[in-house]
């Protein structure tokens, strides 16, 4: 028996396909969502993802800019730009791809950006709200795995979900929606003392740490959905996740490959949420 797998990519594409169809009525209506891509400095793997947004937003109709800065730019000149695209009526997301060079204090980027325009889900009221269950703009990793396991009928209700990691990006707001789909939900992290035991429970599994195959079989109770949030780029510039995908593959039930599981996904919720962010900045 092998596992199902989980294309993110066909399901994105289908997702997009639906975006479209709003998209047109907005524009309709006068209004062409506007994203806004800041890069600061040269990461070669900030490069791809930065490549793959602009190329949704050109998918899907979207205004779309991509600011690259030098590595050198200062916290002022950085902010002073949010502060320029915060007023800009043509620009309804501003993403600031992180990480951001060690001069520049990534908690006030983040809380610089206006909550409107937040389509990362990383300001402070955000967070909030998705604490709160309040209407808000979701972090697009997070809300990406959610769509997946609904579009695959694996509804997170009732069931028990374990995460391993504890990130603001992944592992913390991830938690949050399962719980919010009414799972039960444990978090496992670095202190953990026996994570293949507590992983080995879960009907839902999400691995989201930045260490690559680090989810063999034993940790994988049969039948389980495994999510893998990791990217990791190996040094022959193959991407491989957080999970060991042909160790796993013949335990679990369903399984998201890397490339092509979450990270489509997670452009694609991107698009999502300057799409949402339009259609407020209407009224
Ligand atoms: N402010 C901010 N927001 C982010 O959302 C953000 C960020 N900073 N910094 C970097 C991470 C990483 N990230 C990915 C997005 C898409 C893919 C993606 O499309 N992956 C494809 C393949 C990409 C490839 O081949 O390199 C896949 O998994 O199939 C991966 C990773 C967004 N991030
Ligand atoms: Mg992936």
């Amino acid at each position: 028996m092998s596992a199902q797998i989980i294309y993110g990519k066909q399901i994105s594409d289908s997702i997009r396909e639906e975006l479209i169809q709003e998209v047109e009525q907005l524009k309709q209506q006068g209004v062409t969502p506007g994203l806004v891509v800041i890069l600061v400095g040269e990461d070669a793997a900030s490069q791809v993802y930065v490549r793959n947004k602009a190329k949704a937003c050109e998918q899907l109709g979207y205004h779309s800019e991509v600011i690259r800065v030098p590595a050198e730019t200062t916290q002022q000149e950085l902010l002073a730009l949010i502060g320029k695209y915060n007023e800009q009526q043509n620009i309804h997301g501003i993403l600031v791809q992180l990480p951001l060079p060690k001069h520049i204090e990534e908690k006030a980027i983040i809380d610089a950006i206006s909550v409107e325009k937040d389509v990362d889900g990383f300001h402070p009221v955000s967070v909030g709200n998705l604490m709160i269950g309040d209407d808000a703009l979701l972090p697009c990793t997070p809300s990406g795995v959610i769509e997946l396991l609904k579009r695959t009928g694996n509804s997170p209700a009732g069931k028990h979900a374990v995460v391993i990691g504890r990130s603001n990006i992944v592992g913390k707001p991830v938690a949050m929606l399962l719980l919010r789909e009414n799972a039960t939900v444990t978090i496992c992290h670095s202190r953990t003392p026996n994570i293949a035991e507590i992983a080995r429970q879960a009907d839902i599994l999400v691995v989201g740490v930045g260490v690559p195959k680090l989810v063999k079989k034993e940790w994988v109770k049969p039948g389980a959905v495994v999510i893998d949030v990791g990217v990791n780029r190996l040094p022959d510039g193959k991407l491989c996740g957080d999970v060991d995908y042909d160790d796993v593959l013949d335990v679990a039930g369903w399984i998201t490959p890397v490339p092509g599981g979450v990270g489509p996904m997670t452009i694609t919720m991107l698009m999502a949420n300057t799409l949402k962010s339009a259609k407020q900045a209407r009224r």
